[in-house]
């Protein structure tokens, strides 16, 4: 990345609840993101991913609350910026596609209805016409097959493919300088997901919007991404160029996350290897490594001290390298020493 970043997230901690029964499922995440650049967040499922998107933009679900870390977009700081300020520059500046689009669209509204109504928010300077050719420009951009129809349907009557090109142009018709999409294709078929994929690719290009695209699925975060943040219980564990971390994981978990997915261009071996065992819980995180419990490598060395003593990471949560101890080798993957165990 050159120059300042769009988006330049540091040592981001959420809360829930408490005394007792605090939670911090999100804890001590840094990150940045470029202009034009999509970024790849991956994890687990429960990893702190979503929460990690919904307070960039001051969503958190209810009793959620950023209890540490700074957020800067475009310059400006967002952690302590007004509700009203957040208000403005979502679907303006930023933009969310959720997984389910359905969540995204009013069911009770024609699409293009909804299209012209945060227009009307955000473009008050525009007549109905100008309006209604937004919009359908927005649909032909989002590469719907007929615009036309689809502006005047209600969600229920598009397919799922169609309903997430809706949301997908519901989000980019303000010419926003960032989208951030969560899981934006695991509702669908599979061929639908490739299409999707390749559409906020060639909208990046075309608009020159930034894009971080949360995904449980690191064989997506190949096919599009710049860069990658790997995540695990909260935290970032890896982060870095999408072609280095993918070839030349350093972190344990990111190549056991590797073993999980097929090999790119390659055959798929008979059995894919998978993460055994489970992540810890947001409301007792162990000390040290928060990944040693499920690490081969830290039983391979012994168990040394180090993992069950010190957090690995960097102070601000900007892990650039493998936060690791024992980091693997610049060795392309191919026998990662740690894999999981056989499904
Ligand atoms: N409303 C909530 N109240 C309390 N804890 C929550 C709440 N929402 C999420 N969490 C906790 O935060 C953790 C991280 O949730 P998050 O949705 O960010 O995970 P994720 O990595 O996006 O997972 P997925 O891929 O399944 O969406 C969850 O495991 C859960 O323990």
């Amino acid at each position: 990345m050159t120059g300042q970043p769009l988006l330049s997230v540091r040592d981001l901690a959420v809360e829930f609840g408490h005394g007792p029964a605090t939670s911090r499922p999100v804890d001590g995440v840094g990150f940045e993101v470029g202009e034009r650049e999509i970024v790849g967040i991956v994890g687990e499922s429960g990893c702190g991913k979503s929460l990690t998107l919904l307070a960039l933009l001051g969503l958190l679900p209810s009793g959620g609350r950023v209890v540490n870390g700074s957020i800067t977009f475009g310059g400006k700081d967002l952690r302590g910026a007004d509700p009203s300020v957040l208000r403005s520059l979502r679907g303006r500046q930023v933009a969310l596609i959720p997984s389910d689009a359905g969540a995204a669209l009013n069911p009770v509204a024609r699409v293009g209805k909804q299209l012209r109504l945060s227009l009307r928010t955000h473009h008050p300077e525009l007549n109905a016409q100008q309006r209604r050719g937004r919009a359908l420009d927005a649909l032909r951009r989002a590469r719907l097959a007929r615009p036309e129809q689809a502006l005047a349907a209600y969600p229920h009557e598009l397919s799922g493919g169609m309903q997430q090109r809706s949301a997908i142009a519901l989000g980019l018709q303000n010419e926003p300088q960032l989208l951030l999409a969560d899981e934006p294709t695991t509702a669908l078929d599979v061929s639908i997901q490739a299409e999707i994929l390749r559409l906020l690719v060639q909208l990046r290009d075309e608009l020159g919007t930034a894009i971080v695209f949360v995904t449980h699925d690191i064989s997506t975060v190949r096919e599009i991404c710049d860069r990658v943040v790997v995540m695990y219980a909260g935290q970032v564990v890896e982060q870095g160029g999408a072609d280095e971390v993918l070839t030349s994981p350093r972190h344990p978990y990111t190549a056991a996350l590797l073993g999980s997915v097929p090999p790119l261009g390659g055959v798929p071996p008979e059995q894919l290897e998978t993460v055994s065992g489970m992540p810890p819980d947001p409301a007792a995180w162990p000390g040290g490594c928060r990944f040693q419990a499920r690490c081969r490598r830290f039983t391979e060395l012994g168990e040394p001290d180090a993992c069950t003593s010190t957090w690995p990471g960097s102070a601000d949560g900007l892990t650039v390298h493998a936060a690791c101890h024992f980091p693997l080798d610049d060795s392309p993957l191919g026998h990662s020493p740690v894999e999981g165990a056989r499904r």
